[in-house]
């Protein structure tokens, strides 16, 4: 079973906003709880940072900003819990299972900004089969985190070859990194391409190549 690793906790809450209508929109989402709250010292150091790059926080559009910001980072860094639920191989099914384009998305580690893309996870089955949302599920559990894209593949990978004990896994992600597309080097287009292939599919060749021709088919 996996379960969270990373909880958020209790930003201070911002001041009451002015405008009867944004007072309305406060009023329809106070039935439910924010899903993510980031900590005060996240808030502040996001307000700092906004600060120290010449952006005036006052107002009433901004003033909550770093209130936003913290939040949307503890959000992209926490993952949601999740059962990892498995059956009996009973039917003694032997081909490859593979999702295909799930869409994943990530925080680079070395400049905190998005890469976005989709993953192909597959696996050869042993004695038991995943439910097929857990494929997805595990990418994101590895995903909220900072990281790098290397590593998020063969941790997926890796995760789900000693969970499931399956003859073999593989794991292909594709995806665009802004910080360099956006920023830096500027190179709009670019993605970057990663695979970890453990077990049946790294050692024999007809696996290998049938699980790369799932995965590479557009
Ligand atoms: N291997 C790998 N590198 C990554 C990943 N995400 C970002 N990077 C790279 O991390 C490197 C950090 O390099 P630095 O030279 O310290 O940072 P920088 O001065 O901002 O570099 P530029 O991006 O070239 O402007 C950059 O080359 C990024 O492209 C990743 O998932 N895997
Ligand atoms: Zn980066």
């Amino acid at each position: 079973m996996v379960t969270t690793s990373i909880s958020g906790t209790a930003a201070a809450a911002g001041a009451e906003p002015a405008h009867p209508l944004e007072k309305a929109a406060r009023g329809i989402r106070a039935g439910r709880p924010r899903p993510h709250r980031a900590p005060e010292t996240a808030v502040s150091g996001a307000r700092l940072l906004l600060s120290g790059l010449g952006i005036d926080l006052e107002g009433e559009s901004l003033r909550r900003t770093p209130e936003r910001m913290a939040a949307a980072l503890a959000e992209l860094l926490t993952p949601r819990p999740f059962e990892l639920t498995t059956f009996p191989n009973d039917g003694g099914y032997d081909e490859l299972i593979v999702a295909r384009g799930i869409p994943m998305r990530s925080l680079c580690e070395h400049h905190m900004l998005p890469f976005v893309g989709t993953a192909h996870i597959g696996y050869l089955p042993g004695e038991r089969i995943l439910g097929l949302s857990k494929l997805a599920r595990v990418l994101e559990h590895f995903s909220h985190r900072p990281q790098v894209q290397e590593r998020l593949t063969t941790q997926v990978a890796g995760w789900l070859q000693e969970q499931l004990e399956p003859a073999g896994v593989g794991v292909v992600i594709e995806a665009e990194h802004l910080c360099m597309t956006l920023r830096g080097v500027q190179a709009p287009g670019t993605t970057t391409i990663t695979s970890s292939l453990l077990g049946t599919l790294r050692d024999d060749g007809r696996s290998h190549a049938e699980f790369l021709a799932l995965t590479y088919r557009r």
